[in-house]
């Protein structure tokens, strides 16, 4: 699967445009407002430079009398002010129509880019860098919502202007017009140059703004450890060194702006400097009236502007389009498990579970369950042990399915997995994992996560049947205890406590216990046990544990091995074995053969 790269072009420009356009259309009219709007303010401010020159022709014709010429003055002002008042007006409620799309659109990709991630198979999302996921969701719905709100409509205000500027050059005087035409190639050369470099150094900013988000958030959640083994400096050493590559790409893009705007400048300074001496001289021939050649000269200024924005814009439609199509990578990564579209919903759960000859890789070639098979009956309690990596937690992840097998058959009262919808299966599930997550939150927002119909008497009743209870117990605020960023602010054992109370609240009948008591004491541990063989609804029991002591009283213990199932059989069926699973207790409880035998 594709991690999202930051380089990449695959998609076509214009089917990309074409999607792109549908999160315009429910916004269609106010953004054709906006455009309309947009010409409006665009004649307005082109109306002036001309007007100001046949108002000063005006002034200096002794044709006029004074008072006429009074009387022009005047209305004239008025005119002016108030077409510059419209125009201000008219401008702002462009912007905050354009705004409005803009914050929709990223509103809209933000939603899209989370829900679909929130989709994909844990399997896909253990391959994404977080900071990157983070990125697609933050930086570039802003990007694409820029290029709506600013460069397309900017860009196409400036052609515009570009265009009708030139036709007025042109009219007023074609020769002194051909003049500054005539640094047209210049600037061409110039954007050209500009547009290549300023790209590469956006794309480095990109990358390097990438690889800081994706730094900061791997690291700040594991701080501790970085802390722990002394490695502040070395990390404050690595990230000053990514800082720095950001920095410095922030400055190239900064200078590579700072070096075309002054360039631009220059030529526009060279055309004005032409246009003033050709048009002195041509309104001392008489050739051009001082009026227009005023305007002309305030338009020759004007016709430059747009120049330099269309390329700096050009730029923006470049990162939205790039933008554009990370978030489309993201949102076209089709969820690789999926229900089928005649998946069944399970209406009861009898508690029957079957391995059929399983087969299963995370990754190609490496075999990390070879040819398992195993029966749950109802109402049994089934324990898998065996050493670190052997495959324990990956049988149970394939029970709920967060992945799917590639050889075998696994059956649920037997049905295939893959052919009942995968929210039925987690209804009767309960699982209680190695690693517990607490939201930030109260501890009844992380026991109810969010269900309304969740009441205050069940969570009461799952805490007491987990134990939960002593802890609550010892809080001011009972549930509503706030609960830090993944529970900081609880003990490992408190926290696999809440987890508990979550696992068991929604009354599972299933209940997979991936070393769930760990760093819970002895005392607790026997509590949990006793409650949950006391609770109704569970009819079958899945336990990882590597403490043996958990799991002695199991109907069957499957003993793991590299991925293969090496012994089955009750705790003490096994210990007569001899095999594998004695050796681990007589391993973890330092005894002689004879006193496990008495
Ligand atoms: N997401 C993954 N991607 C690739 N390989 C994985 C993944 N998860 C687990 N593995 C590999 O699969 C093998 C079995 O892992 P599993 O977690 O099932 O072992 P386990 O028996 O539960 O170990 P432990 O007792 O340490 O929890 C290991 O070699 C592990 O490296």
């Amino acid at each position: 699967m594709r991690d999202f790269n930051d380089n990449h072009q695959s998609h076509a420009d214009k089917n990309l445009t074409k999607r792109l356009l549908t999160y315009l259309k429910p916004h269609k009219k106010r953004f054709l407002t906006a455009f309309l709007l947009m010409f409006i303010t665009t004649f307005a401010n082109l109306i002036l430079p001309l007007a100001t020159g046949l108002s000063i022709d005006l002034m200096v014709n002794p044709d006029y009398t004074f008072d006429f010429k009074v009387l022009v003055l005047i209305i004239g002002a008025i005119i002016a002010v108030a077409i510059l008042m419209t125009s201000v007006v008219v401008g702002f409620f462009q912007q905050m129509m354009l705004q409005e799309i803009g914050q929709d659109v990223t509103h809209v990709l933000r939603k899209e880019v989370f829900e679909h991630i929130e989709n994909l198979s844990i399997g896909q999302i253990n391959l994404l860098p977080v900071g990157k996921l983070v990125t697609r969701a933050t930086n570039d719905p802003g990007n694409i919502s820029d290029m709506f709100t600013n460069t397309i409509v900017n860009l196409i205000r400036n052609f515009l202007m570009l265009f009708i500027i030139g036709i007025i050059l042109v009219v007023i005087n074609y020769v002194m017009a051909l003049l500054v035409f005539l640094t047209l190639p210049l600037i061409i050369i110039a954007s050209q140059l500009f547009r290549k470099y300023s790209r590469n150094a956006y794309r480095q900013v990109r990358n390097n703004v990438s690889e800081v988000n994706g730094f900061l958030s791997e690291n700040l959640s594991g701080i501790k450890i970085t802390q722990i083994f002394n490695q502040e400096d070395k990390k404050i050493k690595e990230f000053k060194e990514i800082n720095d590559k950001l920095k410095k790409s922030y400055l190239t893009e900064i200078n590579i702006f700072g070096i075309y705007r002054p360039i631009i400048w220059l030529i526009a300074m060279i055309a004005s400097i032409l246009t003033i001496y050709f048009g002195v001289s041509s309104v001392l021939a008489g050739i051009l009236s001082p009026g227009l050649f005023i305007s002309f000269y305030i338009y020759v200024g004007q016709f430059f502007e747009p120049i330099q924005q269309i390329s700096e814009q050009f730029n923006g439609l470049q990162n939205g389009f790039s933008s554009a199509e990370k978030i489309f990578d993201v949102l076209d990564t089709k969820p690789d498990i999926k229900d089928q579209e005649d998946a069944i919903e399970l209406d009861k759960f009898e508690g029957r579970i079957e391995f059929k000859n399983v087969w299963f890789q995370y990754i190609p070639d490496e075999w990390v369950l070879k040819g398992v098979s195993f029966k749950v009956n109802p109402n049994e309690t089934v324990a898998f042990v065996g050493a670190t990596g052997s495959g324990k937690t990956t049988i149970l992840q394939l029970i709920v399915r967060n992945y799917d097998i590639q050889e075998g058959q696994i059956l649920i009262d037997g049905i295939d997995i893959r052919t009942i919808k995968r929210s039925s299966l987690r209804k009767f599930i309960g699982q209680m994992l190695q690693d517990v997550f607490l939201f930030s939150g109260t501890i009844r927002d992380n026991i109810t996560l969010g269900d309304p119909t969740i009441t205050d008497e069940d969570i009461k009743k799952a805490s007491d049947y987990v134990g939960l209870d002593y802890v609550l117990d010892k809080l001011e605020h009972g549930l509503d205890h706030v609960v830090l960023e993944r529970g900081n602010n609880f003990s490992s054992g408190e926290r696999q406590l809440i987890s508990f109370a979550r696992a068991v609240v929604y009354n599972p009948s299933l209940m997979i216990l991936d070393e769930a008591t760990a760093n819970i004491d002895s005392e607790t541990e026997s509590i949990i046990q006793d409650s949950l063989s006391k609770m109704m609804n569970i009819s079958t029991m899945l336990i990882v544990a590597h403490r043996l002591s958990t799991i002695q009283h199991s109907n069957r213990i499957i003993v793991m091995s590299k991925g293969e199932i090496v012994e089955m059989g009750t705790h003490q069926e096994l210990l007569k074995q001899k095999g594998l699973y004695f050796n681990l207790y007589q391993l973890q409880y330092d005894k002689k053969e004879g006193d496990i035998h008495a």
